[in-house]
């Protein structure tokens, strides 16, 4: 079974409250994901390994550390997953980028799949699977099983908010991707809605309704 992790530094609740905020507007909004997403990949990458180097500060050789050059990828689902892709990169820049375009059907609440670039060495590299929203969870569990076919092996999965539904799907139908969130809210209301969530990111992102 894999691990959620609820992500409850103090920062990212802070602004999360302003993300959920209805009267946040959409620059602020954007800059919010961004930024949460940024403190979520910090958090998220603690299990990088490092490797050991000698350098020579101005006062002495130094024995220390540095990143063991484990390849990375970003796999925003479009749209909504976009606004925090450059977060990411803030942290991680030499992290290659993968697109999935899905979109949730509103009356099926089934995914839609439109559009699908990976990184063509995929298969050897540490994967992010990113999306601020995880509701009923069909979006979420569609994108791992696309880039498992195309020959991903180490997934994770960021979301800003999850449902208790759809953190269960992921973990029966993906349990070796482990589900990283700011928070996990009470339900998901009649229309896949989660409850009290932040409405749709999508259209919160990109002002589109
Ligand atoms: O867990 P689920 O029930 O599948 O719902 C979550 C999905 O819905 C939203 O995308 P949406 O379909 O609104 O597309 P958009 O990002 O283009 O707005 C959200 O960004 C997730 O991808
Ligand atoms: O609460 C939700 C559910 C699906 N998609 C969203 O953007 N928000
Ligand atoms: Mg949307």
């Amino acid at each position: 079974m894999s691990k959620v992790y609820v992500f409850d530094h103090p920062l990212i609740q802070h602004k999360l409250t302003y993300i959920r905020d209805k009267n946040t507007g959409t620059k602020q909004f954007r800059e919010l994901v961004e930024e949460v997403a940024m403190l979520m990949a910090y958090e998220a990458t603690r299990d990088l390994p490092l490797m050991e180097t000698t350098i020579e500060t101005p006062v002495s050789p130094a024995k220390t550390k540095i990143l063991a050059g484990k390849k990375l990828g970003v796999v925003p689902i479009l749209r909504a997953g976009l606004g925090m892709v450059d977060g990411i990169l803030n942290l991680i820049p030499s992290a290659k980028v993968g697109h999935i375009g899905l979109y949730r059907d509103p009356e099926t609440l089934q995914p839609v799949e439109y559009y699908c670039k990976l990184p063509s060495d995929v298969a050897e590299r540490d994967l992010i699977a990113v999306d601020p929203m995880l509701a009923t969870g069909g979006s979420a569990a569609a994108a791992i099983t696309f880039m498992k076919q195309r020959g991903a092996k180490n997934i994770k999965l960021m979301c800003l908010i999850a449902s208790p539904e759809g953190v269960e799907l992921v973990q029966r139908e993906h349990p070796d991707v482990d589900i990283y969130v700011a928070a996990v809210d009470e339900c998901l209301n009649d229309h896949g809605y989660i409850t009290p969530g932040l409405g749709d990111a999508g259209d919160r992102l990109y002002g589109t309704k």
